[in-house]
């Protein structure tokens, strides 16, 4: 029986380490973990310009305890206005490594997103010529759509039609929730990536709902029935390059998560590692958790693996019912449970 696994360090190639008081609660359990990870831009303000961007990277790395490296890429939030020309320079001269479209209204500020992808025609067709990695939010947001519906019907609406349009275009198909959203990415080129979190392996929607209505299981895009979570595992565990390591870690005070009105997001730093191997263990693929944490994810945005590795060995990690972010609570994902490994450093 395997008693530890060493493996090259990892990535997170979707978090959100947010600003003031809770940047700083919640960089270190991120940078513990992982050496680098695509922040995402959704602060309020968005972060729309290289200068903001650069400015943003100042206070995260400010933000990692000494003695921790990490090193934050950073991502522009795209609006129906973006100037093509800044995220060129930008990208040209290392502040993006990456920009982000948010349907406008899809998620968590979002009200700045693009209302319709033709808007940002100009700047998709720039980034396909000079390779620059597009993340993607794939959700629709038309009333009429049951939120349930809204991942599979953008691939038809959204995503099928600018790959057709843009073959070049690379794509990060983001927190992908359903075995539609795994068909899709398995059946385009390599251009074509997704990122799956922690939680739409673990949790399908009855995790949200029976038993009373937990907002610690409700993110966006929602957690789906219980056949796209096997999908999800499947892909993730099968050592497809295509899929990798993206937490999505999104935190929210607590206060903010159990309200009339949650918050969508689930804050998963702290034990995102234990919460994959967990997963990867169960499908007997724990020889495929190096390639999905630390291989595919570089690979796809032409950076180097890293060089240094970590360890998690098998003996339980009990992860607590509060982690405390400066004087904002936050609950945990798998809060009170024990998981069975244990990341070691
Ligand atoms: N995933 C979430 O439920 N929430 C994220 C936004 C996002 O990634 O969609 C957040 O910023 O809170
Ligand atoms: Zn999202
Ligand atoms: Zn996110």
């Amino acid at each position: 029986m395997t008693q530890s696994l060493t493996i090259r360090r990892p990535d997170d190639w979707h978090v959100h380490l947010r600003d003031g008081e809770m940047l700083e609660g919640v960089a270190e359990h991120t940078a513990r973990q992982f050496a680098r990870a695509i922040v995402m831009p959704n602060l309020s303000p968005p972060v729309t310009t290289a200068d903001a961007a650069r400015a943003y990277r100042e206070r995260i790395l400010a933000a990692v305890p000494e003695g921790m490296a990490f090193e934050p890429l950073m991502t522009c939030y795209l609006t129906d206005k973006t100037d093509p020309a800044d995220i060129r320079r930008g990208f040209a001269e290392g502040v993006f490594t990456a920009a982000k479209l948010y349907p406008a209204g899809a998620t968590t500020n979002s009200d700045s997103g693009v209302t319709d992808v033709a808007n940002i025609r100009g700047v998709l067709e720039m980034m396909a010529e000079i390779g620059m990695v597009l993340c993607v939010h794939g959700e629709v947001t038309s009333a009429d759509i049951d939120i349930f519906d809204r991942e599979a019907v953008f691939i038809e609406r959204v995503l099928a039609p600018l790959l057709a349009d843009l073959p070049a275009l690379k794509v990060v198909f983001e927190h992908i929730t359903t075995e539609d959203a795994v068909r899709f990415v398995e059946g385009q080129g390599d251009n074509v990536a997704a990122t799956i979190t922690p939680q739409h392996l673990h949790i399908n929607r009855n995790a949200m709902l029976v038993g009373g209505i937990r907002p610690h299981a409700y993110c966006l895009p929602v957690a789906k029935r219980e056949k796209h979570r096997l999908a999800l595992r499947k892909a993730a565990t099968s050592g497809n390059p295509k899929f990798f390591l993206g937490t999505d870690s999104a935190p929210h005070a607590r206060e903010a998560k159990e309200s009339a009105c949650g918050c969508a997001g689930i804050f998963n730093a702290p034990y995102a590692l234990e919460s994959y191997l967990a997963v990867f263990e169960e499908e007997d693929a724990l020889e495929r958790f190096e390639g999905f944490a630390s291989l595919y994810g570089p690979a796809f945005y032409g950076l180097p693996v890293n060089a240094n590795t970590i360890t998690l060995e098998k003996r339980d990690c009990a992860v607590p019912d509060i982690v405390d972010a400066g004087e904002v609570r936050l609950v945990p994902f798998h809060a009170g449970e024990t998981l069975g490994w244990t990341y070691t450093g």
